[in-house]
């Protein structure tokens, strides 16, 4: 079974022929990649040349590229396959599509694989890997290997009898071949398709042209074969007796033709063919003699055609001869040949609908598996999108956040900035009229409910309108600070200042007595007095005036502890400036107390 299908696999090879300018001589300046093309070219063109080449790449293969030495393996298993090891040859093209990734890897060794399996008779296989070769050809933009891949469709569906794809792809390729024998064989495939189908008569004149452009572009073999299929479809029992003596001339002169292809089915061919004609001429043992010498040579082939048309033959020749058990015998040989012929033919319809239904549930899984895959990214996406809108977010409220921290600290920046202008004068750096009678009160209440003293002094400035006039508000301004300054040098114990306003000043000492104070407030008053002014630039002396008062006479009250102090003041300033009075010694009507 598998070696009477050999001569379809050098049938193969010599139809994939490639005149891709691979004639010259291997060129040294080549590249790797370049020699591995052209020894592909060359593999069937030149077996020898070849076979030749690939021994030469073998010392270069440690240098290859990986997909160069996928490619490199491929050529080595078609070179075995060549040489007819079908078995191990189809095992490495199967791992060599485990192991090299590559498209033009896979279509090279799936379309060889289909091949080697029609040669086989695993039709099955053969259409299977077929269609994968077909499948992954059309993704890729590489019309050598799409016209390799249209012809080996054309002839193997022809082959297991898919008439019509075999027709789609001899016409694809007869639209745009490669080269001339691409031409050569679309015409081979589609006219032997139109003779068994008995539709070549009204496509005669092409059959002749199509017959001449294979022989003038050396492409023998398809060119004897539909020479043949002509001869047999145009040359029968009702043919003339000119017809039948010039379809046996033009055979014989195609004997040396025939010799030339070593190849065995097309011998077959030509013997089954002539036997046939001269049994149509008349020439009985002549047709015998082609009858025998075609059953011995098919016997390493198999059932074919061509033993039926000689079986036929040597029955009609011992029917004529009355040889009636000789002919029972051919007719017996026929009849189970025709049941073999029959069989092969049902078998090869069953595996190409096998595989096309395995194809279709591939394709129905591939599909299901896209659209599982559409739905997962969907979800990833829909995920995606879920996280970036919580991330937006988280970062709108990151935003919010930050905005309301950064605003709130303006504003507190701001309502400590307003606290402290309300709180603290600006110019001296004390308490504020305001916060002074917050913290006094605070202080009283606190003081009162310890029982401690509070003292109160109120400072003013004596004649310091006369300061402003004459030196101007700028030194007036140092006045201020530099008076204020000075009494907070002299105090050695907790003192609470405020500006009452104006040249006026709050001086409070809790915890002491009251003589105490009036020595404290009389430190100031002289050091106020021997305030050194050169430094604002003018040349003055300033003094103060002090009223005090204490929560012994006027109690824990902020008003009439201020009452007092300034009823105090107004003494000092009407008993001649630069003194500390004291209330008690206002109300006790004594001569102000001047301590110098
Ligand atoms: N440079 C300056 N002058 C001020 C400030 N506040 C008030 N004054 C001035 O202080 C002066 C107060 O004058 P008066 O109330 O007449 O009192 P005086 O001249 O000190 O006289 P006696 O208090 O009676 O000794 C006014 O001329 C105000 O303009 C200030 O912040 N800076």
């Amino acid at each position: 079974m598998i070696l009477h299908k050999f001569p379809y696999l050098i049938f193969l090879w010599g139809m994939m022929v490639v005149s891709l300018g691979f004639s010259q001589v291997h060129d040294d300046q080549k590249s790797i990649e370049e020699l591995l093309v052209f020894a592909e070219g060359l593999r069937k063109s030149n077996v020898d040349q070849f076979n030749a080449l690939l021994i030469d790449l073998d010392s270069s293969e440690s240098e290859m590229t990986f997909y160069e030495s996928c490619l490199f393996r491929y050529l080595k298993i078609y070179s075995e396959a060549f040489k007819g090891d079908y078995n191990s040859s189809s095992r490495a093209l199967e791992e060599l599509i485990e192991e090299c990734n590559d498209k033009n890897i896979y279509i090279r060794a799936h379309s060889l694989l289909a091949n080697l399996q029609v040669i086989k008779g695993d039709f099955e296989s053969a259409v299977s890997n077929l269609n994968r070769s077909i499948q992954l050809v059309e993704t890729i933009d590489n019309h050598f290997l799409k016209t390799q891949t249209y012809n080996v469709a054309s002839m193997i569906y022809r082959l297991i009898n898919q008439d019509d794809l075999s027709l789609k792809y001899a016409e694809l390729l007869l639209a745009n071949p490669a080269n001339e024998s691409d031409t050569c064989y679309g015409n081979f495939n589609r006219f032997r398709i139109y003779m068994r189908q008995g539709d070549g008569e009204q496509f005669t004149d092409e059959i002749f042209s199509a017959i001449n452009q294979c022989s003038e572009t050396e492409n023998l073999i398809p060119a004897l074969f539909l020479k043949f299929d002509f001869i047999r479809y145009t040359v029968n029992e009702m043919s003339s007796e000119l017809q039948v003596s010039n379809a046996l001339n033009e055979l014989v002169q195609l004997e040396d033709s025939v010799e030339k292809t070593q190849f065995k089915n097309l011998k077959v061919y030509y013997n089954s063919l002539k036997s046939k004609i001269f049994y149509l001429s008349g020439l009985l043992e002549d047709a015998e003699k082609y009858a025998l010498l075609t059953i011995d040579q098919n016997a390493s082939i198999g059932e074919t055609e061509q033993l039926l048309v000689v079986h036929d033959v040597l029955m009609s020749i011992y029917v004529k001869r009355n040889d009636m058990q000789s002919a029972y015998a051919a007719l017996k040989a026929k009849a189970d040949i025709e049941q073999s012929l029959y069989n092969e033919k049902l078998a090869k319809q069953v595996a190409y609908y096998r595989a096309i239904h395995e194809n279709l549930v591939q394709e129905l899984e591939i599909e299901r598996l896209n659209q599982s895959n559409d739905l997962l990214a969907l979800e990833n996406q829909l995920a995606a999108e879920t996280t970036k809108k919580q991330q937006l977010m988280m970062l709108l409220i990151l935003t919010l956040l930050l905005f309301l921290g950064a605003w709130s600290y303006k504003i507190k920046r701001k309502h400590d900035y307003f606290k402290e202008v309300a709180e603290i004068d600006h110019l001296t750096q004390v308490y504020t009229r305001k916060a002074f009678e917050e913290r006094m009160r605070d202080l009283l209440d606190n003081n009162s409910a310890k029982h401690e003293p509070v003292n109160l002094a109120i400072m003013d400035l004596d004649h310091f309108k006369y300061v402003n006039d004459e030196h101007g508000h700028l030194v007036g301004d140092w006045v201020l600070k530099q008076a204020i300054l000075t009494c907070e040098d002299v105090a050695d114990q907790d003192i609470m200042i405020a500006r009452l306003g104006g040249e006026e000043f709050a001086i409070v000492s809790p915890g002491i007595e009251p003589c105490q104070m009036i020595d404290l407030m009389n430190k100031m008053r002289v050091a106020i007095e021997m305030m050194d002014c050169a430094e604002s630039g003018a040349e003055l002396t300033v003094t103060a005036s002090f009223g005090v008062s204490h929560s012994g006479l006027s109690g824990y009250n902020i008003s009439m502890l201020l009452t007092h102090a300034d009823l105090a003041l107004f003494e000092a300033k009407n008993n001649g400036r630069n003194r500390v009075v004291s209330y008690q010694s206002v109300m006790a009507k004594t001569p102000v107390a001047k301590i110098s």
